[in-house]
Order: structure tokens, then sequence, then C-alpha cells
């Protein structure tokens, strides 16, 4: 079954301050980190109720992603990202997760450096994986 929609909650710029780093400086100290976030979901039905209940809520996510990212302690910002990519996307409804991990205090001559990645949920038991190479008669973009 292919997602046809393209709802997205997002989250700009949290600031997370964590251990952080490879050299042996960074694991005694904390650095601040900025984080962009969009859990591509279908929000029709928090659309229609007007019910945070029935919405990916982006204060609990703010809140999970802050203390994963003080928790884990990575040397490197894959490592993170990869980490925190995999718990949203076990945790709340989204299949797509893009994700952006910037150190904006690492390298003194750049406004900041970091990783950005993108991960999809893995295709549910029940139904059998697309080879979207063989479905050209695809409505779906
Ligand atoms: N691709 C990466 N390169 C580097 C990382 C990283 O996490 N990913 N980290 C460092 C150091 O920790 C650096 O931030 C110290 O200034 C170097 N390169």
């Amino acid at each position: 079954m292919f997602h046809t929609q393209s709802d997205v909650v997002f989250i700009k710029g949290l600031k997370v301050e964590a251990v952080i780093g490879v050299y042996e400086w960074e694991r005694a100290i904390t650095q601040p980190l900025l984080i962009d976030i969009a859990l591509e979901t279908d929000i029709r039905r928090a659309a229609k109720s007007d019910d945070v209940t029935d919405a990916l809520n982006y204060k609990a996510v703010c809140d999970d992603v802050s203390e994963w990212c003080q928790a884990i302690k990575a040397k490197l910002l894959e490592h993170l990202a990869g980490q925190i990519a995999d718990k949203l996307l076990t945790k709340y409804a989204s299949h797509k997760v893009t994700l952006s991990i910037a150190k904006p205090t690492a390298i003194q001559q750049a406004d900041a450096v970091g990783v950005q990645i993108t991960r999809h949920a893995a295709a549910s038991s029940d139904e059998p994986a697309v080879n979207h190479a063989d479905n050209h008669q695809s409505n779906d973009v």
C-alpha cells in the first residue's frame, strides 16, 4: 500500500545540551545541539476532531528527543541521528522521518556542522513489499 498523503508534523531548531563528540575533551562537557525534525503522518483525524489525543504531539516529541540525546551521549552525530530516527519511528505514528542535527559551536569557522538523515518505518508484515519498478500503472506520485 502506498502512502499518498504527505502531511508533516515538524519541529525546527530544538535546542538540547548534551554530551556529544569524539574527542576526550568533548566527553567532559556538554555542547548545544540544534535539531530539526519532520515526521510524515496522517493528520486528518486530528484535523477533524480538533483533539490533541488524535495528533502526533510535537511537545511529546520534543521532550523525548531531548531526553534521548542526553542519555545516548553519542560520539558521532551519525550514531545519535540513527538512534533517534529509529526511536521516533517505533514510538510515533509516522512512516517517514527526516532529522537533522547540527553542532553550532563545533567548528569556529562555520555557522554549524551536522548530519541530516531520512528513515522509513519497516513495512508492516501483513502488507507484502511492493517493487515500485513493477508498478508503472500506479497513479501514486
Ligand atoms: N561526520 C562527522 N564528523 C565529525 C564528527 C561527527 O560527529 N560526524 N565529530 C567530530 C568531533 O566531535 C568535532 O565535532 C569536534 O570539533 C569531528 N568530525
